[in-house]
C-alpha cells in the first residue's frame, strides 16, 4: 500500500506562534508527519541549526533555484526571501507520508494554486493585542518593523477565507490538540479513504 500522503499548510500572522506550534506537534510521539525545512536568505539566529531549522543559502543561491523551477513556492518577507523545496515534498508525499508546511501567508496561497487539494490550517492569535505582545516578547525584532509586521498580520487576517481550518493559539498545548483533529478527521474523508482502497482493489 502506498497511497499518496496528504499536504498539510500551517499558515497565519508573523507571530501568531506557526514556529512554536509547529516544534510542540513534531515533538509528540507516534507522529507520522514529515516536516518540510524551508529555505530562507535571511541571518541564521542564535540556536538555529542549517537543514534543521532552515537551509539558510544566499540570495544569488536562492533566486538560482527559483529559475531552475525547484522551489514549489517562495515569498519575500520583511526584505527576505523564504521558500518551500519542491522535491522533497513531492519525494515524501510519494512515499505516502503527510508533509507539514509551516509558512507565511503569501506563500500558502500560491501553494493552494498548485495544489488545490492541500489542506490549509490557519492560526489566529486570541486577539490582536495579544500578537503585538507576542512578535514584541520574541525579542527578535525592532520595533519598526514590529509595527511593519502587526500592518502585514492585519492584511492576513483578512486572508483567512480562503482556508480550510481555522486554529486559535490560545495554549499551544490546545492548538496543537486542535490541529491533531484536523489531521485525524482528513484522514476519514471518504475521498481520502476511497483513494486507499481503489489502491488495494488494483492489486486484487
Ligand atoms: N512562504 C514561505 N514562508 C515561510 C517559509 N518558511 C517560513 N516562512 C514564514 O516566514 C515568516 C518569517 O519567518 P522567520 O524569519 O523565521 O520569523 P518568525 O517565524 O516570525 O520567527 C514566518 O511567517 C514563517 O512562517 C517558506 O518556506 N515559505
Ligand atoms: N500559545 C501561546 N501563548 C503564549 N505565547 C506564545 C504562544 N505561542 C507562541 N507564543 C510566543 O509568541 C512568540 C512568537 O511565536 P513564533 O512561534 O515565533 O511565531 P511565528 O512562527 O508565527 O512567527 C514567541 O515568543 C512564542 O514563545
Amino acid at each position: 500500500m502506498s497511497t499518496r500522503g496528504l499536504l498539510f499548510i500551517l499558515s497565519g500572522p508573523s507571530g501568531v506562534g506557526k514556529g512554536t506550534v509547529r516544534k510542540a506537534l513534531f515533538e509528540k510521539e507516534g507522529n507520522e508527519l514529515k516536516y518540510s525545512v524551508s529555505m530562507t536568505t535571511r541571518n541564521r539566529r542564535d540556536g538555529e541549526v542549517d537543514g534543521v531549522d532552515y537551509y539558510f543559502r544566499s540570495r544569488e543561491e536562492f533566486e538560482q533555484l527559483i529559475e531552475e523551477g525547484k522551489m514549489l513556492e517562495h515569498a519575500e518577507y520583511v526584505g527576505n526571501y523564504y521558500g518551500t523545496p519542491l522535491d522533497y515534498v513531492n519525494k515524501t508525499l510519494d512515499e505516502g507520508y503527510d508533509v507539514f508546511l509551516e509558512i507565511e501567508v503569501q506563500g500558502a496561497m500560491k501553494v493552494k494554486e498548485k495544489v488545490p487539494n492541500g489542506i490549509f490550517i490557519f492560526l489566529t492569535p486570541p486577539d490582536l493585542g495579544e500578537l503585538k505582545a507576542r512578535i514584541i516578547g520574541r525579542g527578535t525584532d525592532e520595533m519598526s518593523v514590529i509595527d511593519e509586521r502587526m500592518e502585514v498580520a492585519k492584511q492576513e487576517i483578512e486572508m483567512m477565507s480562503h482556508y480550510d481550518y481555522a486554529v486559535v493559539n490560545d495554549k499551544i498545548e490546545l492548538a496543537v490538540e486542535r490541529i491533531q483533529c484536523v489531521i485525524e478527521s482528513e484522514h476519514l474523508k471518504v475521498s481520502n479513504v476511497l483513494e486507499h482502497y481503489q489502491e488495494m482493489m488494483k492489486e486484487w
